[in-house]
């Protein structure tokens, strides 16, 4: 039986352009993420990292065509599952924090309202159980005074508190297995990014979570992960244990992400 949850394996795709051609962006990416364990995917802007993410959850850009590979979920090819399928998988096993929380959540809504929405999707029951749960998972972020803040509008809320809004709606309200994460504290001041990092390592750890962590910021890494996946140009180049990678690494496009980010003496 593997120790991982899932399995990326040889996933190949490129965007059609005008012509109808098709310009190749990933080359064979295989990575696995084991179960309970947090694993960080690095590497510089472009290099496919997001493209990989969206693909887990069926949601990569229409112009994307997959020319191989697959994904296997508990063993099971996420693209094998028809939509129908997929949608169970979302959210239900596998959720995901976007860089930009305040745009992925909906303006129109208060907050309180979306989280209590998407508790009732997945997990069925009644509106005010629902909202109970939702100002629930508000506190339990540390967002102060959650029953006001539940009835308030996203724009309401700053980019940090957001960011804990998607949090709790991720893991709490979603309860999946896997959780991914997506430069989730780019763009915050330094002090709120440390506080969110460390809230989801402290939600990682109890509720048993595997976490995949999309982040440029290889301190961040060395903090919070146990495994590291290197990502240059559509190819993973490196993988193992974050020990190994910032003592030992054996390529040399991670030898200068790890000077450039200035953890050379680890390097
Ligand atoms: N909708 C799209 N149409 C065409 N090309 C795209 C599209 N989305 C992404 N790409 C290209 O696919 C490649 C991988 O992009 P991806 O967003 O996965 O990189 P990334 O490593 O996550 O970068 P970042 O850290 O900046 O988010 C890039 O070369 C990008 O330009």
């Amino acid at each position: 039986m593997s120790d991982a949850l899932l399995e990326i394996e040889d996933y190949s795709g490129g965007f059609v352009g005008e012509t109808g051609e098709l310009a190749p962006v990933l080359h064979g990416v295989s990575y696995r993420l084991k179960t309970g364990v947090m694993t960080a995917v690095v590497g510089e802007s472009g290099s496919g990292k997001s493209l990989v993410a969206l693909s887990v959850l069926g949601i990569q850009p229409p112009a994307f065509e997959r020319t191989g590979g697959r994904m296997l979920f508990r063993g099971v090819d996420l693209f094998g599952l028809d939509e129908r399928a997929m949608r169970r998988v979302r959210g239900a096993e596998i959720s995901m924090v976007f860089q930009d929380a305040r745009a992925a959540l909906n303006p129109v809504f208060t907050v309180g309202r979306q989280l209590a929405d998407v508790w009732q999707l997945q997990h069925g029951g009644g509106r005010r159980a629902a909202m109970r749960q939702a100002i629930e998972a508000l506190g339990r972020v540390s967002i102060p005074e959650p029953e006001r803040r539940a009835r308030q509008y996203p724009h309401e809320f700053s980019g940090g508190m957001a960011q804990r809004a998607m949090i709790a709606m991720a893991s709490l309200i979603c309860r999946p297995s896997l959780l991914i994460l997506d430069e989730p504290t780019t763009g915050l001041d330094v002090t709120i990014q440390s506080d969110i990092m460390e809230l989801i390592v402290e939600l990682s750890h109890t509720r048993g979570l595997t976490t995949c962590l999309i982040t440029h910021d290889l301190g961040v890494v060395a903090e919070t992960c146990q495994e590291v996946v290197v990502m240059n140009a559509g190819r993973v180049v490196e993988t193992g244990s974050a020990e190994a990678i910032f003592t030992r690494p054996a390529d040399g496009y991670t030898q200068r992400l790890l000077s450039a980010s200035q953890l050379v003496e680890a390097a």
